[in-house]
């Protein structure tokens, strides 16, 4: 895979898994207006999840396009597919290029604030099948993103996150790594992630 050129290709991860960093993916004026577009032309809702037997909102926004036929589901809720729309189309073929995959979907995250986050999780629906490649693009204020191994809680690393950056994870790392967007009392802007899906 030489798609990306003269990115240089660092795994972040020591052992079991593989997670790609690629700084500036999208040039600074692109991500620009993929922020705004987004913001705008998603359909955007906060949806409750089941934890720990009780029903709570999700610290974000979130949305779900793909293509039609499968429903996606996590922590208790189903979703079902909105159909693509220009502006995902476009990030997603640059995506599908630059990984070599044909995603079929995408789960997208609205944190509005620091006060908006993920917890720790896997991506390792079945679904989703083995080792699955999962495709992360990032606009807006930078976050932290958080890997921990699932059977040793305290290995852990972390990477920026920046405005316009794509992480790929591949390999074992849905298997052996856990990952979370901790909430941080230093970042006021939004942000918006895509996590781009193969669903067979
Ligand atoms: O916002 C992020 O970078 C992480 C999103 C994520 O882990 C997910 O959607 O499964
Ligand atoms: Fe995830």
């Amino acid at each position: 895979m030489d798609l990306f050129g003269d990115f240089e290709r660092k795994n972040i991860l020591p052992e079991k898994g593989e997670a790609y960093y690629y700084q500036n993916f999208f040039s600074p004026a692109q991500s620009d207006l993929y922020l705004k577009r987004l913001i705008e032309e998603i359909s955007w809702k906060q949806e409750p999840i089941w934890m720990f037997g009780k029903q709570v909102m999700q610290p974000r926004l979130t949305a779900f396009y793909g293509n039609p036929g499968v429903n996606y589901g996590y922590s208790g809720i189903q979703m079902k597919p909105y159909p693509w729309n220009e502006v995902l189309l476009e990030i997603k073929n640059d995506i599908n290029k630059a990984s070599q995959t044909q995603f079929t979907h995408v789960l997208l995250n609205y944190y509005r604030d620091g006060q908006d986050s993920m917890g720790w999780h896997r991506d390792n629906e079945p679904e989703l099948g083995l080792n699955p490649a999962i495709g992360s693009v990032s606009f807006g204020a930078s976050r932290i993103f958080q890997f921990r191994l699932y059977h040793d809680k305290t290995v852990k690393r972390e990477v920026l996150l920046e405005h316009g950056s794509f992480l790929l994870m591949a390999g074992e790392t849905q298997h052996y790594w856990e990952h979370q967007i901790p909430k941080s009392k230093k970042v006021y802007g939004p942000r918006i992630n895509l996590t781009f899906r193969r669903i067979q």
